[in-house]
């Protein structure tokens, strides 16, 4: 399939909007994440709020300019505060963003993660065993980590999207992202990062930051996670160990702008 070229350079201009709009991002995300995810927002330059009491859910995704879901550490109360805040969502057009942490490690996680996946999230981020399982197929996920590479999980990838109609961003070595008929590759990112937990978490809602400021949701989701794979390798570069990178990502995060290479590796794939 012969695709129109991709201006990689295009998500600077995003990522500038980004600082100057600074928009609400509202994360309903697990107990593990909260921390990374709120701070890599703050670092990139948007405002996170960690909010998920059904009580309040839909009043706060009405005020926010992005919402995402993630199902890390869920329980039947946290799922229907999701619920009622991607229904308020919906009723603005406020784009959101699903992290289906886990599928397929237990029936309760699978259930729920599809379920979400029917009420039309803008974008769905998750590592290739999530992916494969929301697809149907065997995933192969080892709990919350990832056991194949988002290269196998492509074609899953490519037809979840055109059925659910939405964005699939799947992440691993070569990150991924397709809305069934484009698709384009991310070379950013080190291994290092995989042994960090929750980095997958904020990249979510960096996702979902990156969405406030960009249309297209195929390009919000190629920005975030080049933008969210160059600070990892700014941070693994001169890291000795997880503990080092987890710190120094969120200061790469706020220095992104000062990286003299302004070539983002972001790739059609054909
Ligand atoms: N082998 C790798 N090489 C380079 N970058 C990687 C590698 N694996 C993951 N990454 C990067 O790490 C980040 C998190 O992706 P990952 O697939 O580990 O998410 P995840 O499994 O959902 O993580 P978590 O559940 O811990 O939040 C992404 O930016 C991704 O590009
Ligand atoms: C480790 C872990 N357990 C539940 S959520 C989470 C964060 C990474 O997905
Ligand atoms: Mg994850």
């Amino acid at each position: 399939m012969i695709q129109t070229a991709f201006d990689a350079s295009r998500g600077w201009d995003a990522l500038a909007r980004l600082r100057q709009q600074a928009p609400l991002v509202h994360c309903i995300t697990n107990y593990v994440a909260m921390d990374v995810a709120a701070n890599a927002l703050l670092a990139i330059g948007a405002s996170p709020a960690m909010v998920h009491a059904e009580e309040e859910a839909a009043d706060f995704a009405a005020i926010s300019a992005a919402l995402t879901i993630n199902i890390g550490t869920l329980s039947p109360p946290w799922v229907r505060g999701m619920e009622l805040a991607i229904g308020s969502a919906a009723a603005r057009g406020t784009p959101w963003v699903l992290d289906p942490v886990g599928a397929g490690a237990t029936p309760y996680r699978t259930g729920v993660a599809a379920d979400l996946a029917r009420r039309h999230p803008t974008v769905i981020r998750g590592n290739a065993s999530e992916i494969l399982t929301l697809a149907g197929e065997v995933g192969g996920t080892k709990g919350v980590d990832s056991t194949r590479t988002p290269e196998e999980a492509r074609e899953a990838a490519s037809a979840l999207a055109a059925s659910l109609g939405c964005v699939v961003s799947v992440t691993g070595a070569v990150d991924h992202v397709t809305d069934g008929t484009r698709t384009l590759a991310i070379h950013h990112g080190d291994p290092m990062m995989t042994r960090v937990t929750a980095l997958g978490c904020a990249l979510t809602v960096i996702t979902g930051a990156f969405l406030a400021v960009e249309k297209d949701p195929v390009h919000a989701a190629a920005y975030a996670l080049a933008f969210f794979g160059l600070a990892g390798e700014m941070a693994a570069s001169g890291s000795i160990g997880p503990g080092t990178l987890r710190v120094r990502l969120l200061d790469a995060l706020y220095i992104l702008d000062t990286q003299t290479d302004k070539q983002l590796r972001i790739q059609p794939v054909a």
